[in-house]
């Protein structure tokens, strides 16, 4: 854990960053083609006349015409920047440039920083109000109360795009929705908390609107500034919003306060609060200390006086980090996603609630990965998710753009809800367009897949999320007892009618058992024995299933090496007749998909399987949606290396020949050229490749396995896989270190197998 003294960056390390390579973190890049004469002439004069024209007829065509509908600009005058105080305009300009970043990073929204050099209301007003043509929203930042409220409410008067205020608003729907969490987790009520609100500016009486919207008492609600308690009377350092909170009460200092209090909330500056302070408040107090850079009180600070405080700062170092950050880019991004004329309190209400509800979800294993294998459980110390969870971009985007329908301020409502969700997964994951249309199918039509393995911890966080996720029902092999508990380890134990069958005492075991017996006892088994695999091999049991029609289909792998795990299931279902059993794995990037084959099977495969291998791969890729192009690939191009290492590929492309299949496919080749278009058809122009290959017939196990390998380790994409394909049903063998992700998208691949194709 950090405290503010031993920084985990120094300002050192900051500055360094900040200046090396192109100063400052932010580009433009072109979304338009700019390399031709031609080009030119579209993008730029005399083209560009055209959608000028366009939009002066009907300014709403500017969305269709120009950026300005994902463009937002982040305004400030730099008089409150973060806690550092008035720094003016160009000092502001690292915090604007990083709040433009993380609109970019996480919500995939243009942002542009402007920081305007004046301290007059009214100039700022009128700055933002003539620039507000380019954008499809305004997001004022770190302007001083009470001079952001006057600005914002004249902007939003004025304006038909949304103009938020990120520290009012954006904070108070983080704090807001981790408030609802750490009373739920402490058992208050939130009618009930006595709450004390730490400063008196932008962020802090923003909150405290937000909270009485949302059910706290306003009487219950204390607020104090640098005089102190903001009370009934007072006249020293007034203005009319603070007035709005003013309450009947003999407490005139911030500890006078909070003694006795549920909840405090700092949004005022550092060492605001003390140890003391802590210690008066009422059993597991709530406190968010979110000053920044450096908080009211540090969680060490409070820990040492408080075992049973939940703790929250703005800072990413410590848990908890309730910070605006989840909120401003995906506010926007759904508000810019149906061209909403303003951000309205049923948005903001929504975007807390579904923020509230992610961190009650089980956290994907990549999400725990990414904060140093930390496991985030909803608990004291994870009351809120945190920023790099992926889900953010589909959860709340989606409920601030319904709300927007529901009360009326969108203009380009959302016809397509599923079609929507689909796109903003797109938008980070380069691999949801590539498996979303599968996954689809599978969402249409569930089925039912066994989770063979289901008394792993990873097995069954996949059935819950596979089930999640809409792909049907698992079913989950396994002792009921041994389950739940691990359920209930995971934080997930009201999940009671999850589907559970323990082999040795299920009603289908007899059946199972015959079913074996009559493919084993010419090869060996007693009926005895097969009593014994149905009873005490998972797999067996599972693929039994399968093999009964009891489920489509099933998964397993994470306790078994694949050739232990494939021996298993091969005792119970075969090869589908005439046809061979491999590994295909396939690797996902944002603009290529390419298929690996044989990555687990086939050791020296000869001119025949290396055919059979290419053609079920074909078969595959096109099931998948991509048109296949298929590369046998050697170590040299067309003959050009005669070695015997090479035959098995170049007759391989002769036993194609033969076959007259009806895919594009050529070799032997090297894996540059196949890659390549332009290498190809330059070198060798009778390559009967149309394109470049994205179907990867690799001439042995040792190749195969090793570029799967390196790419996934070392190139940006995603590895899926290695697919068992041939069996006669579909089943899945995961690799043993696979993550949720992976199992959860194995299986829905198995069900999709499943599908009539
Ligand atoms: N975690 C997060 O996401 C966010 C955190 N913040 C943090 O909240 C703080 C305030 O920001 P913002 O509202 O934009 O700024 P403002 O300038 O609008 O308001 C600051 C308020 O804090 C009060 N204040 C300052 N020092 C103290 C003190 N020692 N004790 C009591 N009150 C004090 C001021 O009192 P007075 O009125 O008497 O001058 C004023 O009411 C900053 O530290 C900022 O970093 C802000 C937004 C988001
Ligand atoms: C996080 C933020 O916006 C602030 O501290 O001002
Ligand atoms: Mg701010």
């Amino acid at each position: 854990m950090a405290d503010s003294d031993t920084k985990r960056v120094t300002d050192e390390e900051a500055l360094l960053l900040h200046a090396s390579g192109r100063p400052g973190k932010l580009e433009i890049t072109a979304t338009k083609p700019l390399t031709t004469q031609r080009d030119l002439s579209l993008a730029y004069s005399p083209g560009v006349a055209a959608p000028c024209l366009r939009i002066h007829e009907d300014p709403s065509t500017a969305y269709d015409y120009t950026a300005k509908g994902n463009l937002v600009a982040v305004v400030s005058n730099g008089t409150a920047v973060l806690g550092l105080g008035d720094l003016g305009a160009l000092a502001a300009k690292p915090v604007m440039e990083g709040k433009a970043v993380l609109f970019k990073r996480f919500a995939d929204v243009d942002g542009v920083d402007l920081c305007v050099d004046t301290r007059d209301v009214d100039a700022l007003v009128n700055c933002v109000r003539y620039l507000g043509p380019s954008f499809g929203g305004i997001n004022l930042e770190d302007i001083k109360a009470p001079d952001c409220f006057i600005i914002e409410e004249r902007l939003r008067g004025m304006m038909d795009i949304p103009v938020f205020h990120d520290d009012q608003h954006g904070t108070a729907i983080i704090a807001a929705a981790g408030l609802i969490n750490a009373c739920d987790i402490t058992g208050r009520a939130i009618g009930d908390v006595k709450l004390v609100v730490n400063g008196a500016g932008a962020a802090g009486i923003a909150c405290a609107e937000l909270f009485a919207v949302m059910g706290v008492k306003r009487e219950n609600i204390v607020l104090c500034d640098t005089k102190g308690v903001v009370y009934r009377g007072r006249t020293e350092g007034m203005n009319q919003w603070k007035s709005a909170f003013a309450v009947e009460t003999d407490a005139r200092t911030l500890a006078d306060a909070v003694a006795g209090s549920d909840v405090f909330i700092g949004l005022s500056a550092k060492g605001a609060m003390t140890p003391a302070m802590v210690k008066s408040m009422a059993a597991k107090p709530i406190i968010f200390a979110l000053a920044n850079p450096d908080p009211e009180i540090t969680p060490e600070e409070v820990r040492a006086v408080r075992s049973d405080a939940i703790i929250a700062t703005g800072r990413s170092d410590y848990p908890n980090q309730v910070n605006n950050v989840l909120g401003f880019p995906y506010i926007f991004r759904g508000a810019l996603d149906v061209r909403a004329t303003t951000i309205n309190e049923t948005m903001k209400v929504a975007a807390a609630k579904a923020l509230a509800a992610l961190a009650r979800e089980d956290v994907p294993d990549e999400v725990d990965a990414a904060y140093s294998g930390r496991r985030l459980r909803y608990g004291p110390e994870y009351i809120i998710p945190v920023p790099f969870d992926p889900r953010l971009i589909v959860t709340v985007p989606t409920a601030v753009a319904q709300a927007a329908m529901e009360s009326g301020v969108a203009r380009k409502p959302i016809v397509d809800l599923a079609g929507y969700k689909h796109n903003l997964r797109m938008r980070l994951d380069p691999t949801a367009d590539s498996l979303e249309l599968i996954l689809e199918k599978v969402r249409a039509k569930p089925r039912r897949v066994v989770f063979a393995e289901g008394e792993e911890e990873r097995t069954i966080r996949a059935a819950l999320a596979f089930r999640n996720a809409g792909f049907g029902t698992p079913v989950l092999i396994g002792r009921e007892e041994v389950v739940r508990e691990r359920l209930a380890a995971i934080g997930q134990p009201g999940v009671g009618d999850l589907e559970i069958h323990n082999a040795r005492l299920s009603d289908a075991n007899r059946r199972y058992t015959d079913h074996l017996y009559r493919r084993q006892q010419r090869r060996g088994a007693l009926h005895r024995d097969c009593q014994r695999m149905v009873n005490q091999d998972r797999n067996v049991f599972a693929a039994c299933m399968v093999a009964q029609g009891d489920a489509h289909a099933m998964v397993t792998g994470l306790t078994r090496s694949f050739p232990v795990a494939f021996e298993e299931v091969s005792r119970v279902i075969d090869p589908k007749v005439g046809e061979r059993v491999f590994g295909l794995n396939v690797f996902v990037t944002r603009h290529r998909t390419v298929f690996i084959a044989d990555t687990t099977v086939h050791v020296r495969p000869d001119a025949e399987t290396l055919a059979d291998i290419a053609v079920l791969s074909a078969a595959k890729a096109r099931q998948m949606g991509h048109e296949p192009r298929v590369a046998l690939l050697s170590f040299s191009n067309f003959g050009q290396n005669q070695h015997s290492v090479g035959n098995a590929t170049r007759e391989a492309v002769g036993v194609l020949d033969s076959r007259r299949v009806d895919f594009e496919y050529d070799g032997e080749m090297s894996a540059d050229v196949a890659l390549d278009p332009a290498l190809m058809k330059r070198v060798y122009p009778f390559c009967r490749l149309s394109g470049p290959a994205n179907v990867l017939i690799m001439p042995g196990l040792h190749s195969a396995n090793i570029s799967a390998k390196l790419l996934s380790k070392m190139a940006g994409g995603q590895m899926i896989g290695p697919l068992l394909i041939g069996l006669d049903k579909p089943v899945q063998i995961v690799p043993m270190g696979a993550s949720v992700n992976d199992i959860v998208t194995l299986a829905a691949l198995a069900a999709h197998d499943s599908l009539p194709w």
